[in-house]
């Protein structure tokens, strides 16, 4: 089986390239192969004879530049290399790489890029440490002016390495060679939309290195998750893959709940039930077949609900209202210690209460599932959780605080566990902002976890099989769509 991909951060991938340092890979021959990476990829964008012109930074991503420039001199085309500051202040493998090109090191500055073929960027790669201003900002914007294909060394200069921000100013790359393993910022936005393809380029950092100095932060693929899917065998029966527990909003909102249990029952539920206010169990009733549904009023009713143990997973949120009431709920399901799925309207009517979820969710299996918003709002007043740049350590520190796997919505969806693992998801598709999508998303993690799925696989799963039901339709989706295409998506999957 394909292991999971690994994306280290850029302190885990110095760690790394240190560790394979030591273990007798001097640091030149890293960059000669990383260089040799960036020649290769440069082929594949410009002919023999082709004009390349190279921008040069003052660390080891320049070095990287260096060179490929070199290299690609060798190999027939015209190369022009211009660097941001004096050559004197190159240092360590970037000073010794500079040694190997014999052409004129003109200043960045001086660089026409209208006439070039191709330009290689490589002013900052990991080491970006403040915005970019004065001669750096200058060179980025004067690159992007020239509309000329720009391949970018280990990752667009201008963007965070580890938060995929746009630090002032940001190449915006035709193609992206990086080395070893992809970064967080060729995941995230915006940084994702900056890098064009990625190439990951091995330059012989062993995978036992990757895996001891990163470990935690994945891409979300299969790769990650697929192991722990429920596989029903040909004796298993519905009562043992679970039974999923959707509460209902009033009379005139109780549509979510109805999409959230679809789902579930979609993702293999073996039972799903809706709990309905009784006054909307008419309009429940009108629109459930293959859902059950059981009148529920408010905390007292569904206390009485969950004495029955065989109600294993649970979801919570979706139109249930913002009040006192739905925090109620929320303690009671908290209390019961089920399979829980929090999202939308039981996260905002914590908001500015985050205290009260302090741990709350140690003691079961459960998954947040906020968007920015709401997210921002559950955790006003904590700066360390809505503060840092990055949006992994956002959720990572979220999903410590509460004891809960916790998905952050968006185009890059980030899903992390209260043990430290975290995921990025990339199969997302815009046509997946539209009404009801994210309760589909807590009926799919829901109707997992019924079945056995851990959180953090059935979170990562259900966002990954969701975004894929989103792209398989495209244009025109509905939010109905997306559980009849979670079949689809399944078969694939289970192949
Ligand atoms: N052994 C290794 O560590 C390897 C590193 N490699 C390359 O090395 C890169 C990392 O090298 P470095 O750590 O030297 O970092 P960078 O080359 O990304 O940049 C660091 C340099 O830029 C300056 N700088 C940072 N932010 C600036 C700003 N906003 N404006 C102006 N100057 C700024 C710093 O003072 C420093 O001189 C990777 O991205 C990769 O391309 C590869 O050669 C493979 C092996
Ligand atoms: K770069």
């Amino acid at each position: 089986m394909t292991a999971p991909e690994l994306v280290l951060t850029s302190s885990e991938m110095r760690q790394a390239d240190r560790a394979t340092i030591e273990n007798g890979i001097p640091g030149i021959e890293l960059m000669r192969r990383a260089g040799r990476a960036v020649a290769d990829s440069a082929e594949k964008l410009a002919a023999p004879g082709d004009r390349i012109i190279v921008a040069a930074g003052p660390g080891q991503n320049g070095g990287d530049g260096f060179i490929a420039a070199a290299l690609l001199f060798d190999r027939g085309y015209q190369v022009s290399l211009g660097l941001l500051g004096t050559p004197d202040r190159l240092a360590g493998d970037a000073a010794e790489a500079a040694k190997g090109w014999y052409g004129k090191v003109e200043r960045v500055e001086d660089l026409s890029f209208h006439g070039a073929d191709l330009i290689i960027d490589a002013l900052f790669g990991t080491g970006l440490a403040r915005d970019l201003e004065g001669a750096a900002r200058l060179a980025v914007e004067r690159m992007n002016a020239s509309g000329r294909p720009i391949l970018a060394v280990d990752l667009p200069s201008g963007i965070d390495g580890d938060s995929g921000a746009v630090r002032g100013v940001a190449v915006k790359a035709t193609r992206t060679v990086t080395f070893a393993v992809r970064k967080p910022c060729h995941l995230l936005m915006p940084g994702r939309a900056y890098c064009g393809p990625v190439e990951v380029a091995d330059i012989g950092i062993g995978g036992d290195t990757l895996e001891a100095k990163g470990g935690t932060l994945f891409a979300n693929h299969a790769t990650l998750w697929t192991h722990a899917l429920p596989r029903p065998g040909l004796s298993s029966h519905k009562y043992e893959r679970g039974h999923t527990l959707v509460a209902s909003g009033g009379a005139t909102r109780t549509g979510a709940a109805r999409l959230a249990a679809r789902a579930a029952l979609r993702i293999g539920s073996g039972l799903v039930t809706v709990a309905s206010p009784p006054e909307a169990l008419g309009v429940n009733a009108a629109h459930l077949t293959a859902i059950m549904l059981r009148g529920c009023d408010g905390p007292e009713g569904l206390n009485t609900m969950l004495q029955d143990q065989r109600f294993n997973s649970l979801v919570l949120g979706p139109a249930l209202g913002i009040h006192a009431g739905t925090r109620a709920m929320v303690a009671v399901a908290v209390h019961a210690r089920r399979s829980l799925v929090l999202d939308a309207d039981a996260l905002t009517s914590f908001e500015g209460l985050a205290t009260e979820l302090h741990g709350a969710f140690r003691h079961a299996p459960s998954v947040l599932t906020p968007h920015d918003g709401e997210f921002n709002r559950l955790f006003k007043g904590h700066p360390d959780l809505v503060d840092p740049a990055s949006k992994i350590e956002r959720v990572r520190r979220a999903a410590a605080y509460t004891g809960a796997v916790v998905v952050l919505k968006g185009a890059d969806t980030v899903i992390a566990a209260p043990d430290g693992r975290a995921a990025i998801n990339e199969n997302g598709t815009p046509y997946l902002a539209t009404a009801g999508s994210g309760d589909t998303l807590c009926g799919l993690i829901a109707g997992l976890m019924a079945q056995g799925v851990p959180a953090f696989e059935a979170a990562c799963a259900g966002v990954w099989i969701h975004a894929e039901a989103g792209a398989s339709f495209g244009p025109g989706l509905i939010a109905e769509d997306l559980a009849e295409l979670v079949p689809g998506v399944l078969r694939d999957l289970l192949r």
